[in-house]
């Protein structure tokens, strides 16, 4: 799979550099950079059968050429086992009941909160690309605890705040340009109940958000800014953990 958080991009280039020059201290520090992962892994309770299926199903499934509705297709979109993992784990310490998702994809994450809900739980999931949500529809199969809502997702936040909906925690994973609208939409409309946890993915987007802010793409820019607005807004604390490409916690106090 191609490097994409920046542990991985750094042990991409350490193994680079290491082959180009070998010494000790490179080899030391591209075993620390590219060690990490699967160590996180192999110490976090493992996936249930259902979705190591579901994983291995994304990453074997033939995406070349899928330019997708909004985005194109691609394995490293998965979350995978770790964060998982910690959705699964936010949901239960949580007891969340309703629980909305912004980016399916396959059905990863919907699969991984859905399994740690109550049985009166739910989990909406918004995707705009058909093929993903046909993949997802597939993976949610005899699961009724999962309501997948095709269509851009900030049209479908609208309609579920007009049918007063409201959520005890959200997973932020689509379009980077529009997170912030995400969040302020759901915010501002009562999506999000008083204490709800929002859970936030890629915000170190490659490293982009603390590199040089001349070269950012536009996806790294719009995320280095959606940081700085969550960091500077009063009805919000968060923390920025260093899982993957960034995962941010955020609580809502108002
Ligand atoms: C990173 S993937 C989601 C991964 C998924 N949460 C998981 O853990 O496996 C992002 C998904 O968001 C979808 N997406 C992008 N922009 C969107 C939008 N405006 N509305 C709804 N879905 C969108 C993409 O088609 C893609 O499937």
């Amino acid at each position: 799979m191609r490097p994409v958080t920046p542990l991985s991009i750094l042990a991409h280039e350490l193994e680079s550099l290491d082959r180009e020059r070998p010494s000790p201290r490179l080899d030391r520090a591209r075993a620390l950079a590219s060690g990490l992962d699967d160590y996180l892994s192999a110490m976090t309770t493992p996936e249930s059968e259902r979705l190591a299926a579901l994983n291995r199903r994304t990453t074997g499934h033939v995406w070349a050429g899928t330019e997708g509705a909004v985005a194109t297709l691609e394995p490293e979109m998965l979350s995978g086992h770790v964060e998982g993992q910690l959705l699964r784990f936010l949901v239960a310490v949580t007891g969340a009941r309703r629980v909305l998702e912004i980016g399916t994809f396959t059905g990863y994450s919907a699969l991984a909160m859905a399994e740690a809900l109550p049985a009166d739980g739910r989990v909406v999931t918004c995707e705009a690309d058909p093929r993903a949500a046909g993949v997802a529809r597939e993976a949610f199969a005899g699961c009724d605890r999962i309501t997948l809502v095709e269509g851009p997702a900030l049209a479908t936040l609208d309609r579920l705040a007009d049918a007063g909906e409201v959520f005890d925690l959200a997973f932020v994973d689509a379009d980077k340009t529009q997170y912030w609208d995400y969040l302020d939409v759901a915010h501002r409309r009562g999506l999000l109940a008083p204490g709800a946890v929002v859970v936030v993915d890629n915000t170190l987007y490659q490293g982009e958000v603390y590199l040089d802010a001349a070269r950012r793409s536009p996806q790294g820019a719009a995320v280095a800014e959606f940081n700085a607005r969550v960091a500077a807004h009063p009805a919000f604390e968060q923390v920025l953990l260093p899982l993957r490409d960034g995962v941010t916690l955020i609580r809502v106090l108002r």
